[in-house]
């Protein structure tokens, strides 16, 4: 693999982060599989997001997803409860999609992927100063997984598929103010929560996983508009679709997923 330029072909791909990023073999990996049993812990509460003030900035192509950054620089926008200590500050959101008629959600439920999943980033700024500080620390980061099945359009999404085209290359930005993606969660919040890692390299072990049981609808015509993402700059030669960016699920190794209500 050349340099540090990892991906999602095959000569870059999640079977070779490894080689730069050893800690792909390690013990906390994500995303994972969801099994049919999941043992419920009744001590587990309602995980609570608090948006209503949240600041959305901009909407990127960073080469592996399309991310919504927010103003973290203070708790306007936090999660907490569930299997939290501290609350937890929105940083980003972005999405993991695959291609035409394949599925592209990086975690599975008893095997079973997803057209695309949502992660909503969320990092400890009671305990680190720094996002870079709390993504790697093992309780520095909260990611919240929302599953996306094709069906009906999706009322809000549009906002985010209609701004693609101005960020349709790597490195492109452009302004995205006042959008709150409490419009994009489901209308249930029971949840299943286990510790695990980013799923894209730097791979740091940092994450605690909340995962929503209850996936959002999005129309086939919605997610085609994330394929019109290029993984490339404008000015590379090559012109790389962005999809099938997602990792696929990495061994569980004895760890334990919990089950709210
Ligand atoms: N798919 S994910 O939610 O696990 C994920 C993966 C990587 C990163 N970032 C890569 C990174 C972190 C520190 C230095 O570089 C993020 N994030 O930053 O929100 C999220
Ligand atoms: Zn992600």
């Amino acid at each position: 693999m050349k340099g540090n330029h990892w991906g999602y072909g095959k000569e870059n791909g999640p079977d070779v982060w490894h080689k730069n990023y050893p800690v792909a073999l390690g013990s906390r990996q994500s995303p994972i599989d969801i099994p049919h049993q999941v043992s419920h812990d009744p001590s587990l509460g309602p995980i609570v997001l608090d948006y209503d003030h949240c600041t959305s900035i901009n909407i990127c192509n960073n080469g592996h997803s399309v991310v919504v950054n927010f103003d973290d620089t203070d708790d306007r926008s936090v999660i907490h409860g569930g299997p939290l200590e501290n609350p937890y500050r929105l940083s980003q959101f972005h999405f993991h999609w695959g291609g035409k008629g394949c599925d592209g959600s990086e975690h599975t439920v008893a095997g079973n992927s997803y057209a695309s999943e949502l992660h909503l980033v969320h990092w400890n700024a009671v305990k680190y100063k720094l996002f870079d500080h709390a993504a790697a620390a093992p309780d520095g980061l909260a990611v919240v997984g929302i599953f996306l099945e094709t069906g009906d359009d999706h009322r809000w999404l549009h906002t985010i598929t209609d701004a693609m085209y101005m960020v349709k290359y790597k490195g492109s930005a452009t302004d995205f103010k006042g959008f709150n993606p409490k419009c994009l969660l489901p209308s249930s919040l029971h949840y299943w929560t286990y510790l695990g890692s980013l799923t894209t390299p730097p791979l740091h072990e940092s994450v605690t996983w909340i995962l929503l049981k209850e996936p959002i609808a999005v129309s086939e015509k919605q997610l085609g508009k994330f394929r019109l993402l290029q993984f490339t700059g404008e000015e590379e030669d090559q012109r790389l679709r962005m999809e099938n960016n997602f990792r696929p699920p990495q061994p569980l190794k004895g760890r334990r997923i919990r089950s709210s209500n």
